[in-house]
């Protein structure tokens, strides 16, 4: 599905961005790309969307089909939520947006606009967006992050129902380690400035997984470690 061999992407050559990247990822894998901040993992995720073309290396993708959704929504204001899902959709779309909107939970909000809706609805309706086009593959950079706890308890559990219906290859960047837990087959962290792959770990407990599974929590002490972050006191 795709494979990334030896990408790195440096900016003024300076030490930022990440370096030397290699990594396959199966259709319909759930991938999360985990690490500190400022190790690369957006740009990373940039560079595999083809919206920064200025990389070395290689990577192939054997499907192209591809949805991206960011941190925040990025509706455009003056289109309600049907209209900023079927944006830029060519032909007669709308039941297949009236689908989407069922989906991710909107139906019966279609003609509100992004003013009236709240944190968790916008990023339904950016999700709704992404999946318009039918991609095989979506890149999601800390789609979550700005919604409440809760909020995003249901958003990672749509995902893993879009997923189960669409077998959706997916590639997450994510600060949050529970939901990686939750979510993904392979975690890859990155370290560094620049950040190179680290580690690769695979979660293999069936999804959806108990979020209080003290396989995960063993699995999270693991990641810590590895991120530098185990506090010892
Ligand atoms: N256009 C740019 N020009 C110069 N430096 C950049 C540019 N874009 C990103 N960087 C730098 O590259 C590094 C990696 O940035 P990136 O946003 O990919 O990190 P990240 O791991 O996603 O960070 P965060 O978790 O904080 O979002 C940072 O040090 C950043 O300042």
């Amino acid at each position: 599905m795709l494979s990334v061999e030896q990408v790195s992407r440096t900016f003024n050559k300076k030490q930022v961005g990440f370096s030397d990247v290699s990594f396959t990822v199966k259709e319909g894998e759930i991938i999360g790309i985990l690490g500190t901040s400022g190790c690369g993992k957006s740009t990373l995720l940039r560079v595999l969307a083809g919206l920064d073309k200025d990389y070395t290396g290689k990577f192939t993708w054997e499907k192209e089909q591809v949805g991206m959704m960011f941190q925040e929504p990025r509706l455009m204001p003056w289109l309600t939520v049907e209209q900023n899902v079927g944006f830029g959709m060519k032909g007669d779309s709308n039941s297949t947006i009236q689908e989407l909107l069922k989906l991710v939970g909107l139906a019966g909000f279609e003609k509100l606009y992004p003013k009236d809706l709240s944190g968790g609805m916008a990023q339904r309706t950016a999700l709704a967006r992404a999946l318009v086009t039918e991609p095989k593959v979506i890149l999601l950079d800390e789609p979550f992050s700005a919604v409440d706890a809760f909020t995003k308890m249901q958003l990672q559990k749509l995902l893993l129902s879009i997923w189960k219906q669409q077998n959706t290859t997916m590639l997450l960047v994510t600060h949050d380690i529970d939901e990686a837990l939750f979510l993904c087959d392979k975690i890859f962290i990155l370290r560094g400035q620049p950040g190179e792959l680290y580690e690769t770990i695979i979660i293999s407990e069936p999804k959806p997984r108990d979020r209080g599974d003290f396989k995960l929590t063993t699995r999270k002490a693991e990641i810590l470690s590895l991120l530098d972050l185990k506090q010892t006191v």
